[in-house]
């Protein structure tokens, strides 16, 4: 479970995340969704422990996120849009073992989850080529394998599909699936409002760093009077909205 507890971030005179507060279930996808420059990747970056908060915390199953940081860690699992971040002379599989080996886990728990995992994300053809010579599509599900490896209890996804081609699309919303039920609590950022309304339970609203509304789009829409979420969104972040 996340519980956000006011969480802000200014970055000199820039207020990009601005007492911000939510809570995601296990087995619950929470989209949090904004224009660009809206406060979405500043938000995920410091849940993940990459961006200190100015003020505010989280709880992320049950750890302190400003006391307790390296806990944190090893209970969340990132997968960031662009690149993919892999060294292009380690092996697919040299890879996740390094990223596992600073998760503290075992050599045997390692084998034994990459063996499962190769298997789940069809990677058994390639998990022992150079990750420069693997294609685009290849390279993703290594992210996506070493994202999981140390089997995270919350996942954290910004804009994950920025820049695919649309089977490598499907097998990120597949993968977002799958995590839900196998009952982690999921945060995903997105512009999207297409891919927000196919994959998520909840979504929070944000512009300029401020939650502007939450629910599912169930409630937003009977909420709002509109079965449009397009024209929700732009009610919410419109100039009419500005204060
Ligand atoms: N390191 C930084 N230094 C200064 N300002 C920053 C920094 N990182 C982000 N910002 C500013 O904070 C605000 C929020 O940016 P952020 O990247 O979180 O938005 P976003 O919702 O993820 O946008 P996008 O969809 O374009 O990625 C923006 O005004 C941005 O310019």
């Amino acid at each position: 479970m996340v519980e956000v507890y006011g969480l802000s971030k200014i970055f000199k005179n820039i207020r990009a995340v601005d007492n911000l507060s939510f809570q995601v279930k296990e087995g619950e996808v929470y989209g949090l969704l904004g224009e660009n420059g809206a406060g979405k990747t500043t938000t995920l970056r410091m849940l993940a422990t990459m961006l200190k908060p100015t003020s505010g915390t989280a709880k992320i199953n049950g750890k302190d996120l400003i006391k307790e940081p390296e806990l944190v860690r090893k209970k969340i699992g990132i997968l960031f849009g662009g690149e993919s971040g892999l060294y292009d002379r380690l092996t697919a599989r040299e890879n996740i073992m390094y990223f596992a080996e600073l998760q503290d886990m075992t050599k045997e728990e390692i084998k034994a989850r990459i063996d499962l995992l190769a298997d789940k994300f069809g990677m058994r053809e390639f998990i022992d080529r150079p990750a420069g010579k693997l294609s685009k599509g290849m390279k993703q599900k290594v992210a996506i394998v070493r994202s999981i490896i140390h089997n995270p209890k919350i996942m954290l996804f910004d804009e994950p599909t920025s820049g695919l081609d649309v089977s490598s699309v499907r097998e990120v919303h597949d993968f977002i699936k799958f995590c839900r039920e196998e009952g982690k609590a999921i945060i995903f950022s997105s512009h999207s409002m297409a891919e927000v309304e196919k994959l998520c339970d909840k979504i929070g609203i944000i512009h300029k760093g401020r939650l502007v509304a939450e629910g599912t789009i169930e409630f937003l829409k009977e909420k709002y009077h509109t079965d449009n979420l397009e024209e929700l969104f732009m009610e919410l972040v419109g100039e009419k909205h500005e204060s």
